[in-house]
């Protein structure tokens, strides 16, 4: 059974430590950073990849450290990810976040991960997060690929007029449902 509860966060009320800068890094720094390019972000590593320095430049909000990991990193932080290449650091940062209430994703260790990243479609503001459980990240990935391929981009101006619609409703929490679940009948 897949137990996952999935959540929406708003990554820019956060402050969410990456460990580790290469490649794992550079792809949790990118799959944060382009869904909340405001996230604030502190990646910790001895050796960052270059394009992790570049994504820098054009992010205020994401702080670089060249150092090793120490949990001191950890004060103030609300999330962290970590992929390091050696998994005694990686077990070492979950056993510190544990202590500390933190939510971790080891993403080397699904089983040492209290959330996983999942795939991202987008159309406007339609948003889909699709998860395999973690049985296979690249089926995730494949099924983005044709959902963002088979949703139109007329859907943002659906889901517009169905704002605007919303905004305008009469009367209670239930008549506006019934009125909105009304008119969306030929969605279905
Ligand atoms: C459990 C989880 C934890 C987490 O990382 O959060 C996890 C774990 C692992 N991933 C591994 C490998 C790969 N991961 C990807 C890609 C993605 N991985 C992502 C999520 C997740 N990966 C979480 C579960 C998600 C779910 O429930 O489905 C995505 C969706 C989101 C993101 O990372 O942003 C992103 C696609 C984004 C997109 O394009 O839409 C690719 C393919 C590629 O990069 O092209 C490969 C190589 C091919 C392969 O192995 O499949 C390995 C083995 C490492 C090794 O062998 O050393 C582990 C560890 C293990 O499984 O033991
Ligand atoms: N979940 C996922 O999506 C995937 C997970 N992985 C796994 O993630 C791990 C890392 O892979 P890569 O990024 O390719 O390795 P890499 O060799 O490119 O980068 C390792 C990074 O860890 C840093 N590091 C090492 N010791 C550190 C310490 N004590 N403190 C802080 N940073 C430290 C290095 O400076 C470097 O930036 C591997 O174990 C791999 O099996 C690999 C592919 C996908």
């Amino acid at each position: 059974m897949n137990t996952l509860f999935p959540i929406f966060v708003k990554a820019e009320n956060l402050h969410t430590l990456i460990v580790g800068g290469g490649y794992v890094g550079m792809e949790k720094v990118t799959a944060l950073l382009a869904n909340a390019p405001a996230a604030r972000v502190t990646l910790v590593a001895p050796d960052i990849r270059a394009e992790i320095l570049e994504m820098a430049e054009h992010h205020p909000n994401l702080q670089l450290v060249q150092e090793l990991y120490h949990e001191n990193f950890l004060t103030d932080k609300d999330l962290v990810i970590v992929g390091t290449n050696d998994k005694g650091v990686n077990r070492q940062v979950q056993t510190d976040c544990k202590a500390r209430r933190i939510l971790v994703n080891v993403a080397d260790t699904p089983d040492l991960c209290d959330f996983y990243l999942s795939s991202v479609v987008k159309k406007g503001d339609l948003k889909i997060a699709i998860s395999t459980n973690g049985k296979s990240p690249t089926f995730a990935k494949r099924f983005r690929e044709v959902l963002e391929e088979i949703l139109p981009d007329s859907l943002q101006e659906t889901l517009d007029n169905l704002t605007a619609i919303r905004n305008k409703l009469k009367g209670d929490f239930v008549q506006k449902m019934e009125k909105l679940n009304e008119i969306t009948n030929v969605l279905k």
